[in-house]
């Protein structure tokens, strides 16, 4: 039996929009079955998801290996889809993992990479679910560089709203361009924060997700949790919010125990009817089990 588990992942964390992104250990499980006439797919996402070839993973399963023999694979989820947690990059890495195996001609790692990002179009979701961890990568110049930094010793709060928000209708709402002083800006934060991630400054880390100035602000308006999220955390003395990923999830990075303190507060306000996790950081990334 042949198993594949990628785990969710927080892209953006602020000021890293599109290049920085942590594998939450929230799993979605692929489970061959064996060989089939047609490809079958047993999973929980209802029918609005394809059950047969046109299933997103067994179609970037095909666009790597085009005659792979049909299976019949079951499919298990913690992760919702269209939150902001990295379900379609689960579901990319998840295909390009099985045709990786059924295949006669394995590609590698740093290629299933390119190939991940490529089918994503940016490296924040892919790299993590693939690597694990905390991973700054860039795509800019055609080839993907990706790096991983020391997996943090946080937590994250995570507030699941109960609505769906698209990758491609958040996108909608950025601007095509950002004024020469407002990108200087974005990336000396963006440069700092990832040099207190890399020196596991904690503190400074947590403050600069919140400065962003590349995306929040003009997505604010699509996810109004986030601002209550915030400022909750900060009547507590908390920092380390940010809108994850396209939205509408919102990540808190912290210590757990003052974690569990701000999503005590935070469901005693009506207005946040959503799911609640508190989890764990998944170090591992993709993995890939024969039995
Ligand atoms: N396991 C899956 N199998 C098939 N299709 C999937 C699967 N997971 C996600 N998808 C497809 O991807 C869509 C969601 O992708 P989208 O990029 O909008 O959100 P997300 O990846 O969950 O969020 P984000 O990119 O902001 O973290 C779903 O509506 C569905 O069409
Ligand atoms: N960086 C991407 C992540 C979601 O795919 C965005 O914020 O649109």
């Amino acid at each position: 039996m042949l198993t594949i588990s990628v785990p969710a992942t927080s892209a953006n964390l602020g000021p890293g929009f599109d290049s920085m992104g942590l594998a939450l250990d929230m799993q979605l499980t692929l489970t061959v079955l064996g060989p089939s006439t047609t490809w079958q797919v047993d999973h929980p996402f209802g029918n609005e998801v394809p059950h047969d070839e046109r299933n997103l993973m067994i179609k970037t399963a095909l666009s790597l290996h085009p005659d792979l023999t049909p299976q019949h694979v079951s499919v298990t989820s913690e992760i919702p889809l269209a939150r902001g947690l990295g379900s379609s990059s689960t579901a990319i890495v998840a295909g390009l993992a099985l045709a990786n195996e059924l295949a006669a001609t394995p590609i590698s790692r740093e290629a299933l990479l390119t190939r991940a990002t490529a089918l994503e179009g940016h490296p924040d979701n892919v790299a993590p679910a693939i690597l694990g961890g905390l991973v700054v990568a860039t795509a800019a110049d055609g080839d993907v560089q990706a790096v991983k930094l020391p997996t943090p010793d946080l937590f994250a709060s995570v507030y699941v709203p109960n609505e769906e928000l698209l990758t491609a209708a958040s996108r909608e709402a950025l601007p095509s361009e950002l004024p020469y002083k407002a990108a200087i800006a974005g990336s000396s934060i963006a440069n700092t924060l990832v040099a207190a991630l890399a020196t596991q400054n904690w503190d400074l880390a947590l403050t600069l997700l919140e400065q962003d100035r590349f995306h929040e602000q003009f997505r604010a308006h699509l996810v109004p949790a986030l601002a209550i999220v915030r400022q909750t955390a900060h009547e507590l003395g908390l920092k380390g919010t940010y809108l994850s990923g396209a939205g509408p999830t919102i990540v808190t990075l912290g210590r757990q125990a003052e974690l569990q303190q701000l999503q005590a507060q935070l469901k005693q306000n009506p207005t946040l009817d959503g799911q609640y996790h508190l989890l764990p950081i998944d170090a591992a990334g993709v993995k890939v089990e024969k039995s």
